[in-house]
């Protein structure tokens, strides 16, 4: 029997305005692997990433997400995916326990608070869990995104840039939780400018410049030198 895999991308485009964000992007993900977006300053990485999120649409191209087509199903592709955004996504004024509270809510999710607790406490956010997140440090705020992102350990995780400004201890916690899901089966695909952290993470890497993807390969074969060459 054959599968679709989780996440298929067809020379997928976004415009704002007179900005050409993304300028056809092929790439499929399957269910169970991990994928790395690498690339430049403005490669388009977190473009892609909000189409695959269902909260830009794609301005054209084909995006299909968990069997949700991205440009006529935002609501499933939102329903099948768990999103930590590159940057917001975090009410000031509520705290750690009541961001979980209303993801769950939305999600209709019964019995989430002992992974609510467990997942809070592996990103050492236990401590906080009542204070507002107003206060909170960069990487305090990027590790909870990741915590929800995860808590109803969606088919497709969205992970755009989850080690920026995260201590190590923070970024053993995101890669268990990555490698938690690609174990049940979930398709991972994770942003970053950590060459290092990428190839730990993911088994595959896919390299953007200029709204375009200018390389696919297995991780591993992704070294420094080759890296910085698909920069440039
Ligand atoms: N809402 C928007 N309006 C106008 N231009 C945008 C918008 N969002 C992104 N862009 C532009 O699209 C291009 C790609 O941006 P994107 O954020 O996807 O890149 P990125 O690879 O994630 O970059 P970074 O590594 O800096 O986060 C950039 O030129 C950016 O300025």
């Amino acid at each position: 029997m054959t599968h679709a895999p989780a996440v298929v991308v067809r020379d997928l485009h976004v415009r704002f305005g007179d900005v050409e964000a993304v300028a056809g992007v092929d790439l499929t993900a399957e269910a169970g692997q991990a994928t790395a977006l690498l690339g430049r300053n403005g490669a388009g990485k977190s473009t892609t990433m909000k189409v695959l999120a269902g909260v830009v649409p794609p301005t054209a191209g084909e995006v299909t997400v968990a069997g949700h087509d991205a440009a006529t199903d935002a609501l499933g592709v939102k329903r099948a995916v768990g999103y930590c955004p590159d940057v917001g996504g975090l009410v000031p004024r509520a705290t750690p326990w009541e961001h979980l509270q209303l993801s769950a809510r939305l999600r209709r999710m019964p019995d989430w608070e002992d992974r609510g607790r467990d997942l809070l406490e592996r990103f050492e956010l236990g401590d906080v869990a009542h204070r507002v997140v107003g206060g909170f440090s960069h990487g305090m705020s990027r590790r909870l995104s990741v915590v929800l992102a995860a808590l109803h350990e969606p088919a497709v995780l969205l992970l755009d840039e989850p080690f920026d400004g995260v201590d190590p201890l923070g970024v053993d916690a995101t890669l268990e939780v990555v490698a938690d899901a690609r174990a049940r089966g979930a398709c991972v695909l994770l942003s970053t400018h950590l060459r290092d952290l990428a190839l730990e993470a993911c088994g595959e890497a896919v390299v953007l410049r200029g709204g375009n993807r200018v390389a696919a390969m297995q991780a591993g074969e992704l070294t420094g030198e080759a890296y910085r060459a698909l920069l440039d």
